[in-house]
């Protein structure tokens, strides 16, 4: 049955295979496929095979009506598709090798002129200097003889139409789809409609939104996938700035990244942390596009009440593999309003403006310089001299194709700066008026017009093709009842990268960790600089990203201020500032007004419109990220709690190291000690600290040598080691933490009480992470414990005492090599800071020092106090000449500690 079954499967395939070979059939061969068939419907398959005569090319199968009607007519049209196909995409290949001839006879870079008309309110003066008496030339009148006229691949006057400059556009766009890399350049005086040119408005939308629409439109009559992703920045002031990327709205708000230019191995440019969202919807596009628009340097000048201060770029990356039409499986299209030429002799600018104005002049001047040297096919292209031609450098090359709209003010007053432009212009085309021979430029425009009838010839075909491949697949469709569009192998199943903030950041993190992993140490940026530059931020901060920042409200707006600039500066025209920063600019040259980054959006406007169609997505990553987070919440919250415990120890000024307690405490706390032993849980924890530091000092308090006032340290060098051997990284780990937290305080009844706000906080984390390990090591304390390693202080054993105990033992920590080492100081070989800073802290605190400070007169004071709680014991001459020695052996200054420390203990 199974195998019944199996051939069922394959007679399908069987029989298609075979009347692909119909012209060599024979009777016999015909007569088995008819049994075979038989043969299954005997054994009662589920096969539907009713083999009829479709044509007269079937006549010869003598039991042809028992082949699947069907099935023969879902074959036929699968050739028929199939051969539609093939002829498609061999048109397609015609057409680009046309248009791209066609586009070389236009010249790779074109340059287009467009006039700005005069806007309402405007004065035109006394003459129109600028003129276009037809579609490819601008004449400028100049007082005098001096009267030139330029000449241009296309001049749009001033009442042209978004429409009509798109038009005369688009075979760019459609090289880009065929992969070509692709530049669009809208190049002008400050307020000559570069903008418009590109963003339009919503009646009359620019060449952007058009561009992505026309470029969707097309992929989706394509018999590929194509993947495009939408990337926005500007280069303001030599920087490269993300504009998809949330910018700081408050000075302590975090700085997005830097934008760097990389260059691969094959040559193409690739900007470093450069967000690309792919987009499939020209809807989400153009979203995305305004909001990059809001975070655009703008700012209000004599020229443009809105002037851009800097150059835009839209970066569209198209991917589409195994296409035969295309150049190449990756490009990209890069849309650009460069920020406006100024003349500063005009403009008379200053401060930040000057700036500006100088950035933008410099850039676009080397880029000039680029197309020049492009144009002129020179060795050297000068990409190297400013960032925009850096970025690209992959793009402006032979195999691109640009396209420079340079714009043109009608006034008259405007005329140097028309000038200028038109200059530009010129040397960027590389011809003139009267530069060009007329029989040359005849043929030239028949074999342009010979192709782009070709083109349209190709087109039409390929349409009514395509239209026939549209009814086949529906037809197919009714047959089998799928969707064809599935099972046409030619589409590219593109997996369509998602945007995952995590992934990118962690990305980003490795590839800076790679990258300054390679520098040397001294070449590596710090902390600080990171955080100048705004590189220590992830691109994507996840708590940035999903946190909805205050809008600016309207009132918010509001509170804006507006207030004329000084007389004589050039900002003569009401400049709108923040009420924060205003105070500051008024203070400021007067020229240095608040140029507007960012404005109005949120993170999650960008987070809408990247998701808007992924919601699935986020909802699963949704999960991961909240677990992430919540990792991180918890690590953030115990860094958190341990700073602030920190900053309370070193604020409090009557912080003394951890002491064992005096005698008269004795009985009753070694009980509880005692007790706690056994009971580490214990809800005091305040005894527990107590008892714990006399677990680690192994420090007893013995009754009968309560007079004695000796210190007895005795060394066992072998057991020392024996018992570091046997101590590992985590209990040392938790005894760091332990110590950390046994800080206490004097208190009238309780002279050394626990402090309560510094370890409320600490009794969770610290029943939870160090108890069961301190417990652990309590426990190696007590099975390690030598009585004759024992600590023997008096029963009233002063604070100095004990002060130097806690030197001892940190002087111990501190020396890995000293073979002297104790047997209760475990944690040798790692130097505890924090305890070190304690002590330091001790030096440095009034209160204390004075009871603390070690010198004789002290000690003589402290020795006629000595009943009474609070005061320092002096301490015994012995005790000070062991401890100084051990002091000054185990390097005492390298502690940290001062000249006056070291004399007071030797004295
Ligand atoms: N072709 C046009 N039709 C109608 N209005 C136009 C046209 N060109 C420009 N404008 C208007 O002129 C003004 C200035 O234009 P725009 O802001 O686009 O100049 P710009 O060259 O981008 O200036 P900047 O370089 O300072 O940013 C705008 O109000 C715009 O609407």
């Amino acid at each position: 049955m199974k195998e019944s079954s199996k051939s069922v499967a394959n007679l399908t395939e069987t029989i298609h295979s075979l009347l692909g070979m119909k012209a060599t059939l024979t009777p016999n061969w015909v007569d088995s496929v008819c049994d075979i068939v038989k043969s299954i419907h005997s054994r009662g398959s589920n096969a539907r095979f009713q083999p009829t005569k479709l044509d007269s090319d079937w006549r010869s199968l003598s039991t042809a009506d028992e082949i699947d009607k069907d099935q023969v007519i879902i074959s036929k049209l699968n050739d028929e598709i199939a051969s539609l196909n093939s002829r498609i995409n061999e048109l397609s290949l015609r057409r680009r090798q046309a248009l791209n001839e066609y586009l070389d006879l236009k010249g790779n870079i074109r340059v287009f002129c467009r006039m700005r008309p005069i806007t309402m309110g405007e004065n035109l003066g006394r003459s129109r200097p600028v003129a276009a008496p037809d579609s490819s030339k601008v004449f400028l009148e100049v007082a005098g003889s001096n009267s030139r006229s330029y000449s241009f691949d296309r001049v749009f006057p001033p009442g042209s139409s978004q429409d009509e400059v798109f038009m005369e556009v688009e075979p760019v766009i459609k090289s880009a789809l065929d992969g070509y890399n692709a530049c669009l350049f809208a190049y002008g005086q400050t307020g000559t409609g570069k903008t418009f040119t590109m963003e339009g408005n919503s009646d009359n939308p620019g060449l952007v939104p058009r561009t992505i629409q026309a470029l969707l439109k097309r992929a989706s009559n394509s018999n590929y996938k194509y993947l495009f992703r939408f990337s926005m920045l500007e280069i303001y002031l030599r920087n490269l700035k993300d504009l998809l990327v949330p910018q700081p709205v408050k000075p302590t708000d975090p700085m997005p990244p830097n934008l760097t230019i990389q260059m691969d191995p094959s040559g193409g440019i690739d900007i470093e942390n450069l967000v690309a969202i792919p987009v499939s919807d020209h809807n989400q596009a153009l979203q995305l596009y305004r909001l990059g628009c809001r975070f655009r340097s703008t700012a209000s000048t004599n020229s443009n009440l809105n002037s851009s201060r800097s150059h835009c770029l839209i970066r569209i990356s198209i991917t589409c593999l195994n296409a035969p039409e295309r150049r190449r499986e990756k490009n990209k299209v890069w849309l650009i309003d460069l920020g406006g030429s100024e003349r500063v002799v005009k403009t008379k600018a200053s401060g930040r403006r000057l700036e500006e104005g100088k950035a933008i002049n410099l850039s676009l001047s080397a880029l000039g310089d680029v197309i020049y040297a492009l144009q002129r096919k020179k060795g050297h292209i000068p990409f190297r001299n400013s960032k925009l031609t850096q970025v690209l450098k992959d793009s402006l090359g032979e195999d691109s194709k640009t396209l420079m709209l340079v714009h043109v003010s009608p006034k008259e007053e405007d005329l140097c700066e028309t000038i200028c432009t038109l200059n530009f212009a010129a040397r960027v085309r590389s011809t003139c008026l009267g530069n060009e021979d007329p029989t040359e430029k005849a043929q030239k425009e028949a074999a342009k017009e010979n192709l782009q009838a070709v083109i349209a010839g190709i087109e039409c075909e390929r349409q009514k093709l395509r239209e026939d491949m549209d009814k086949l697949n529906i037809k197919l469709k009714s047959l089998t009842r799928t969707d064809p569009s599935c099972c046409e192998n030619e589409y590219l199943a593109l997996e369509v990268p998602q945007v995952n903030p995590d992934i990118t950041k962690n990305k980003i993190k490795d590839a800076r960790a790679a990258s300054s992993s390679k520098l040397p140490g001294f070449m590596r940026p710090t902390f600080c600089s990171q955080k100048k530059s705004g590189t220590n931020q992830p691109m994507f901060d996840e708590k940035q990203l999903f946190k909805t920042r205050k809008r600016r409200t309207s009132s918010h707006r509001a509170r804006s201020v507006a207030f004329p600039m000084k007389s004589g500066s050039e900002y003569t025209s009401d400049c709108s500032i923040s009420g924060a920063s205003c105070l500051v600019d008024l203070m400021k040259s007067t020229a240095d007004v608040e140029t507007e980054h960012s404005i109005d959006t949120s993170e999650c406007d960008i987070k809408m419109v990247v998701f808007s169609e992924e919601k699935k997505l986020v909802t699963s990553d949704k999960m991961e990220n909240k677990n992430y987070s919540m990792q991180h919440l918890k690590v953030d919250k115990w860094l958190q709690s341990r700073e602030s415990r920190l900053a309370a120890r070193i604020s409090n000024n009557r912080r003394v190291p951890a002491v064992p307690l005096p005698l008269k405490q004795k009985g009753k706390e070694q009980n509880r000690a005692e007790s706690l032993h056994c009971k580490v849980d214990a809800k005091d924890f305040k005894t527990t600290e107590i008892d714990k530091h006399y677990s680690k000092n192994e420090v007893v308090a013995d009754e009968g040598a309560s007079s004695s006032l000796t210190v007895e340290v005795e060394m066992d060098t072998a057991q020392s080691k024996q018992s570091n051997s046997l101590m590992n990284e985590d209990q040392m780990l938790d005894m760091e933490s332990w110590f950390d937290a046994s800080l206490i305080l004097e208190d009238e009844n309780y002279p050394f009480k626990v402090r309560d706000d510094i370890l409320s906080g600490e009794l969770e984390d610290f029943r939870q992470n160090e108890m069961p390990a301190l417990q652990k090591s309590k426990e190696f304390i007590h099975e390690h414990n030598d009585p004759e390693e024992k600590f023997y202080v008096s029963d009233s054993s002063s604070k100095s005492e004990l002060y130097l105990r806690e030197v001892l033992y940190d002087m111990n920590m501190e020396d890995t090599e000293g073979s002297a080492s104790p047997n209760m100081f475990k944690i040798q070989g790692r130097t505890n800071h924090l305890d070190l800073k304690n002590i330091r802290a001790l030096f440095t605190d009034d209160t204390i020092q004075k009871n603390t400070s070690i010198n004789t007169q002290n000690v003589h004071q402290l020795e006629g106090n000595a009943g009474k709680a609070g005061i320092y014991h002096p301490l015994n001459e012995k005790v000070q000449i062991i401890c100084a020695s051990a002091l000054l052996g185990l390097r005492l200054q390298s502690l940290g500690f001062g000249d006056d420390f070291f004399n007071g203990l030797t004295r």
